[in-house]
């Protein structure tokens, strides 16, 4: 397997990744695109900070990359969607430079507010000014954080700290509760009234971008000073710029820009911005932390087992993957069953998760699309492309979680509705194993390996002597048996577990029998 290195992830934090047999690393700096789409194609899992953008063109080229791991926590360099689609995980390492990011985001607001740059750089010029900086105290200002997540609520604490009265907009934190019970958190438009100073730390999406524009800034208080450590963009460049000569605003300190790397704006010409290049998360701490963490993540990935920080699949809690491994197990072989019961065009299928699954039902149904979709399509299909794949085919996707039912303390039952016609599988776990236990409504108990043959026929004396008996004169071993019943003389199911695959005449031989209403083989 190989691994290439970008944009000067520290080498330090790949040890683990390093040492391990049958890995090779190549470390290198940021290359620009065509060469990176020169070598890509040669490598199993891509690591980058924020520099190399793997976009839909690169990926296009990188026909073994299974996994890309961003050493930081925005992926917006990344083409999810793209990478969603071609089943490529990405992965993140989003607690690691949290520190980092929070103290640099502190020293810019100090930094802003003292005019440590300004007076730094006149001085070294030859100045000693004294009269041309005076500054204003951060203790009873009002601080405002957009986006409460790690960075913003360890601001929060730090800003406190300073004795900062902090008010805080972040629409998906509900209650007041689960926050410090400091912190006021408020509506966007009062953050904008109320606050002196405005930080960001919200990822940059499509409900963020230039979520500081000129109506925004119309809204805040005269002499408002704004930070950005989070993403560019965020901030509309042109709304600030206004803002800021017009003395609306006093002063920003930004890390980020909307285009990166950025060497000349109109920013740059305004003696109260202070500006540096992306290093909020440049400490040889942050570094080696998220560097380790994304190795983690990738070695876990190359060898098949459960990872923690996936930013494109639902995330698996570590403690969980023990309990939820069988039950992956036991989805992905119901959806292989499912997909060779099809007659039909298929419109829907409907997953019903009795019992507790951990909350864990999205990933769950994910690896039940990936069985159904795995034997029919040529493409590699897996947890991560399966519902994009299943969606772009127009099959809709339903889950339903219910309490205990049936006798089962855990039940998964799914049906496939096709054109004019519908069937469904039933499965569970067995002392950890994974079973069939229902086909169709019919009760059986089957072990999903191997080779199973699904046969209803009427309920009537001498049928499973006769399928025995064909399979039998056909040297084909049968290693396990169920037979089962709704009533009497009505319709009966045969399952029967088989050594070998049956040929393809054997079947038709069975079929062709009088009172067999179907024959179908199930190979796992
Ligand atoms: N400058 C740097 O070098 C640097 C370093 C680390 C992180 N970052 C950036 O900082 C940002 C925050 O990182 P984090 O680790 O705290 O992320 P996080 O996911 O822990 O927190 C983000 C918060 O933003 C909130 N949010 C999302 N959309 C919002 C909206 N429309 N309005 C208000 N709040 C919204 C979320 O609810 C969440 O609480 C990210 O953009 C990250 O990429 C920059
Ligand atoms: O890796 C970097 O240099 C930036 C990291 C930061 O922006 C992040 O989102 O983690």
């Amino acid at each position: 397997m190989k691994v290439l290195v970008l944009d000067g992830v520290a080498r330090e934090g790949l040890q683990k990744l390093e040492n391990e047999p049958g890995i090779v690393l190549d470390i290198t700096k940021t290359v620009p695109e065509d060469q990176l789409i020169a070598i890509i194609s040669e490598y199993d899992a891509v690591i980058v900070r924020s520099a190399t953008k793997i976009n839909k063109k690169v990926m296009s080229y990188a026909h073994k990359l299974k996994v890309i791991g961003r050493a930081g926590v925005g992926v917006d360099n990344i083409d999810l969607d793209e990478a969603t689609r071609q089943g490529i995980l990405v992965v993140n390492a989003p607690g690691g430079n949290t520190i980092s990011a929070t103290e640099y985001t502190i020293a810019m607001m100090l930094a802003l507010a003292r005019n440590i740059p300004q007076a730094n750089t006149k001085l070294k010029n030859g100045e000693w000014d004294k009269k041309a900086f005076m500054g204003t105290e951060l203790c009873t200002k009002t601080l405002g954080i957009i986006g409460l997540g790690r960075i913003g609520s360890a601001i929060a604490k730090r800003a406190q700290a300073m004795e900062m009265q902090v008010v805080a907009y972040d629409p998906y934190i509900a209650e007041k509760s689960v926050i410090s019970t400091d912190i006021e958190l408020v509506d966007l438009d009062e953050l904008l009234e109320r606050s002196d100073f405005i930080t960001i730390h919200t990822p940059k999406t499509k409900s963020t971008r230039h979520l500081l524009n000129t109506e925004a800034f119309s809204k805040m208080k005269d002499g408002v000073r704004i930070i950005n450590c989070a993403r560019g963009g965020i901030v509309d460049e042109t709304a600030l710029y206004d803002a800021l000569r017009s003395g609306k605003a006093a002063g920003a300190a930004l890390d980020v820009f909307e285009e990166e790397p950025l060497t000349n704006s109109p920013l740059f010409e305004l003696n109260n911005v202070v500006v540096s290049p992306h290093i909020g998360a440049s400490t040889r701490e942050a570094q080696i932390k998220v560097a380790a963490d994304v190795a983690n993540e990738i070695l876990a990935t190359l060898k098949g087992k459960l990872v923690k920080n996936t930013v494109n699949v639902p995330v698996i809690k570590h403690d969980l993957i023990p309990e939820l491994k069988p039950y992956l197990k036991l989805v992905e072989r119901m959806g292989t069953f499912q997909s060779q019961m099809v007659t039909a065009r298929v419109k829907k299928i409907q997953i019903r998760y009795s019992g507790d699954f951990f909350k864990q039902t999205d990933t769950l149904t994910a690896a039940l699309v990936k069985g159904f979709l795995d034997p029919i399509l040529q493409e590699n299909v897996n947890y991560i492309n399966a519902i994009v794949l299943a969606k772009e085919r127009g099959i809709v996707i339903e889950q339903t979680s219910v309490s205990m039912e049936e006798g089962y303390s855990n039940l998964i039952t799914v049906r496939v509705f096709e054109d004019g016609c519908e069937s469904s599988v039933s499965g569970s776990l067995f002392q950890g194993k994974p079973r069939i236990v229902g086909v169709n409504g019919y009760r059986i108990d089957s072990v999903p390996e191997g080779h199973l043959l699904i046969i209803p026929h009427v309920d009537k004396p001498g049928m499973i002597g006769l399928v025995g008996t064909v399979l039998g004169e056909n040297n084909i071993n049968i290693s396990g048996m169920q037979n089962s019943r709704k009533e009497a003389g009505a319709t009966s199911m045969m399952v029967i577990s088989v050594d070998l695959a049956v040929p393809d005449e054997v079947l038709a031989q069975i079929k062709q029998a009088e009172a067999i209403l179907d024959v179908k083989m199930i190979n796992f």
